[in-house]
C-alpha cells in the first residue's frame, strides 16, 4: 500500500487561525504507480479561530504486504481475519450493501472499545490479485458482530466489483481496525461534513455515534452534512438516510442536512429537501452560517472597505471543522469552494 499526503494551506494567511489540510490518497502499490486521479480522498479542515493551535492528522498504518492470516485471533491491523459474507443486497446502481459476519472470537473485547471510536476502517483483501482497499463500516461492529458496508463498482475497479461478485456465505479476509481520522469530542461548535458518494459512509458512522446511538454525546457541538450524489438513485440507503434527516427534522440545532444530486432518476417526493445540482459555495457558506459572498464582495469592492458581516464574526469566533470525503477531484473541488468562502469571511 502507498500513501500520499498532500498537505496544502489555501487558509493559512490569518496569523490567528491554524489550518491543516491534508489530502489522502491511498492505493495499493500496483494503482500507486498508475497514480488515479480518481481515487477516494478526505481532506481535513481544522480551525482554531478562538485560539490555541489545532492540528489535522490522518493515523495511518504502515504497510500490509506480506501480513499474515489467523483464524483464531482478535483483530487487528497487522493480520488478516476471515469474515463470512451474510447478506449482499444491491441499492442504486453499481452500489451494493454487503454484510460482513464477525466470527465471535475475533472480535474487540469491551475494555478495547476505543479502538472502535469514529471514524475507522477495515482493509478488504481481494485474494485473487492480492491487493487490498479500504472501506468504511457504516455503524462500526453491530450486536450481532456484524459490519456494514456500502460499495460502489467502478467499470474497471478491481475490489469493488471482486466483493460485489461475492455470494451470501462466502467468506473473505479483512485486517483492522485502522484510523481513518481521530474525532475528540467537545472540541468543536461546527462541523461540517462534505461527501460525495460513498464518502458518505465515515460521516455517517460518526454521526451514528455522537448522535443517533448516543444522543447525549458532543451537545455541545452543531454537525452539517452536505451530501452529493450524480443520481437520487444512487443516494446513501434510505435505512441509513431516514434516520439522519429525521434527527435534522426534529434537532436542528443540532443536525443540519443538504442533500443534492445532479440528476433526479426517482420520484421528486422520495425526500423534500432533495436539491438538483452539485454542492456549491452558496451552500457551503450557508453551512458555515456565513454572509453571501457576492454581496459582501460587492460591498468590499465598492467601498475598499474590510466589513465584516455579524454573522462572519461569530463564525471566526468558532472552532470549526470541516471534512471532506470522496472521490478525490470531489474533494479538490470541495477544498477549493471551502477556502474561497472562508477568504471572504475575511
Ligand atoms: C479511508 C477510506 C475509506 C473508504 N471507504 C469506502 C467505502 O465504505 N465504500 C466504498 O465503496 N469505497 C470506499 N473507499 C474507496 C475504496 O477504498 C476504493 O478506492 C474503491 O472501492 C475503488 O477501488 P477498486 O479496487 O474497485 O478500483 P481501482 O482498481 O482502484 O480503480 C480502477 C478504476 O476505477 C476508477 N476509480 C477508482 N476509484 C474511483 C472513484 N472513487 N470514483 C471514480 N472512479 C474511481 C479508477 O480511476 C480506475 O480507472 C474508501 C477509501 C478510503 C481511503
Amino acid at each position: 500500500m502507498s500513501r500520499r499526503l498532500l498537505a496544502v494551506s489555501p487558509l493559512a494567511r490569518r496569523p490567528s487561525a491554524a489550518f491543516a489540510v491534508p489530502l489522502a490518497r491511498y492505493s495499493d502499490n500496483a494503482s500507486s504507480q498508475r497514480a488515479s486521479p480518481r481515487a477516494q480522498a478526505l481532506a481535513i479542515f481544522a480551525s482554531t479561530f478562538a485560539g490555541g493551535v489545532t492540528a489535522a492528522y490522518f493515523l495511518w498504518p504502515s504497510e500490509y504486504r506480506g501480513a499474515p492470516t489467523f483464524n483464531n485471533r482478535t483483530l487487528s491491523p497487522s493480520h488478516f481475519t476471515p469474515v463470512t459474507v451474510t447478506a449482499s443486497e444491491p441499492c442504486g446502481p453499481d452500489l451494493k450493501l454487503l454484510t460482513l459476519a464477525i466470527p465471535p472470537h475475533a472480535l474487540p473485547s469491551p475494555s478495547d472499545a476505543s479502538i472502535l471510536s469514529p471514524v475507522w476502517s477495515v482493509f478488504i483483501k481481494d485474494d485473487d490479485i492480492q491487493v487490498e482497499r479500504p472501506y468504511t463500516p457504516l455503524e462500526g461492529i453491530d450486536d450481532q458482530g456484524c459490519i456494514k458496508l456500502w460499495v460502489k463498482k467502478y467499470p474497471k475497479g478491481e475490489v469493488g466489483r471482486w466483493l460485489h461478485a461475492k455470494d451470501v456465505g462466502e467468506s473473505l479476509e479483512l485486517r483492522g481496525p485502522l484510523r481513518t481520522f481521530p474525532f475528540y469530542k467537545g472540541t468543536w461548535d461546527e462541523v461540517v461534513k462534505i461527501s460525495g458518494g460513498t464518502g458518505f459512509s465515515p460521516f455517517y458512522q460518526l454521526l451514528h455515534r455522537e448522535l443517533l446511538q448516543d444522543s447525549a454525546r458532543s451537545r455541545s457541538t452543531r454537525f452539517t452534512l452536505l451530501h452529493g450524489s450524480p443520481s437520487s438513485a444512487e443516494l446513501p440507503p434510505p435505512a441509513y438516510l431516514q434516520p439522519l434527516l429525521k434527527m435534522a427534522e426534529e434537532h436542528p440545532e443540532r443536525l443540519r442536512i443538504g442533500l443534492y444530486v445532479e440528476s433526479q432518476t426517482t420520484s421528486p417526493s422520495t425526500y423534500h429537501r432533495l436539491q438538483t445540482g452539485r454542492i456549491d459555495k452558496a451552500a457551503i457558506e450557508r453551512a458555515l452560517g456565513l454572509s453571501s459572498s457576492s454581496t459582501h464582495a460587492w460591498w468590499r469592492r465598492l467601498f475598499r472597505l474590510d466589513v465584516q458581516k455579524p454573522e462572519d464574526r461569530d463564525f471566526l469566533r468558532k472552532n470549526v471543522l470541516v471534512l471532506v470525503c470522496g472521490p478525490e477531484p470531489y474533494v479538490l473541488q470541495s477544498c477549493k469552494l471551502v477556502s474561497n468562502s472562508h477568504r471572504h469571511a475575511g
